[in-house]
């Protein structure tokens, strides 16, 4: 089933075409790489996602609904979550606490009713930590949840970034380069953990990323942008073989 899809999405800054008249679909449960040289649009399109930026022109439809007006928290309500770039953790507050602030279920407590600690909310309470505890688990970080973020290694602070995104019961998730940084090791977990969570919640992953092999092991497809233009888009081999795409981006280590 299809669970997103954008038609002819451009946008713009000023003269510049950040994205240019881009068609893309992702299928249910689907890892999809979205890969490209630097300033190709790769960010842009997750900020269109996300409702940070309206498209100029075309339509992105979210479980077949157009989504093109909705604000970033009512998309994140829809189940839309995604990581940055750079690392944006809480990072005086400890693991747990991190991802617990994320939880849908720690919302809806209103402080009337936290006031009166009936059995109904101890039990929500505990339905929400447990929810957190599990995800904690995929991630590796269930035996740290009482450090403070801000201790915990470059590595596991990116650990904890999806965690949190995952915490928010979302359905899409989107990876903005969740390996930069990272040594080979800590590459080796990522991969572990996108495929866990891929595996444990069925959701739709899409990632940015610039570590091609990384980007080969692990996606089901790849859709690749140049200057906003998508030029090629397929399974691994079909788009590691594209001259198009080793004259833009991949070069000829590939
Ligand atoms: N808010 C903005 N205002 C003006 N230009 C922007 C803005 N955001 C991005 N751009 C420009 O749009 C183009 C695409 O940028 P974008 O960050 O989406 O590329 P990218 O593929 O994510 O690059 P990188 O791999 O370096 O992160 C670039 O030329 C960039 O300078």
């Amino acid at each position: 089933m299809e669970i997103l899809r954008l038609e002819g999405v451009t946008v713009k800054f000023g003269g510049l075409v950040a994205v240019n008249k881009v068609d893309l679909h992702m299928d249910q449960g689907e890892i999809l790489a979205l890969i490209g040289p630097n300033g190709a649009g790769k960010t842009t399109l997750f900020n269109l996602l996300t409702g940070i930026y309206s498209p100029t022109s075309g339509t992105v439809f979210y479980k077949q609904q157009p989504v093109n007006k909705l604000k970033p928290y009512e998309r994140v309500d829809l189940g839309i979550a995604r990581t940055f770039q750079n690392i944006r953790l809480i990072k005086n507050m400890t693991v747990l606490e991190n991802v617990l602030v994320a939880h849908k279920g720690c919302n809806s407590e209103s402080v009337w009713r936290s006031m009166f600690l009936t059995s109904k909310t101890k039990q929500q309470r505990q339905n929400v930590v447990a929810d957190c505890m599990e995800v904690l688990k995929i991630v590796g970080l269930d035996s740290k949840i009482d450090e403070l973020a801000g201790n915990l290694p470059y590595g596991e602070q990116r650990l904890l970034e999806i965690a949190r995104a995952m915490a928010t019961k979302c359905r899409l998730l989107l990876l903005d380069e969740p390996a930069a940084g990272m040594n080979s090791q800590e590459k080796k977990q990522l991969v572990d953990v996108i495929r866990n969570l891929s595996k444990t919640y069925n959701v739709e992953i899409l990632i940015i990323e610039h570590d091609i092999r990384m980007v080969m092991s692990i996606a089901d497809r790849v859709v690749v942008l140049e200057h906003g233009e998508k030029i090629a888009e397929g399974i691994g081999p079909e788009v590691q073989n594209n001259p198009k795409v080793i004259k833009a981006y991949l070069g000829e280590d590939i």
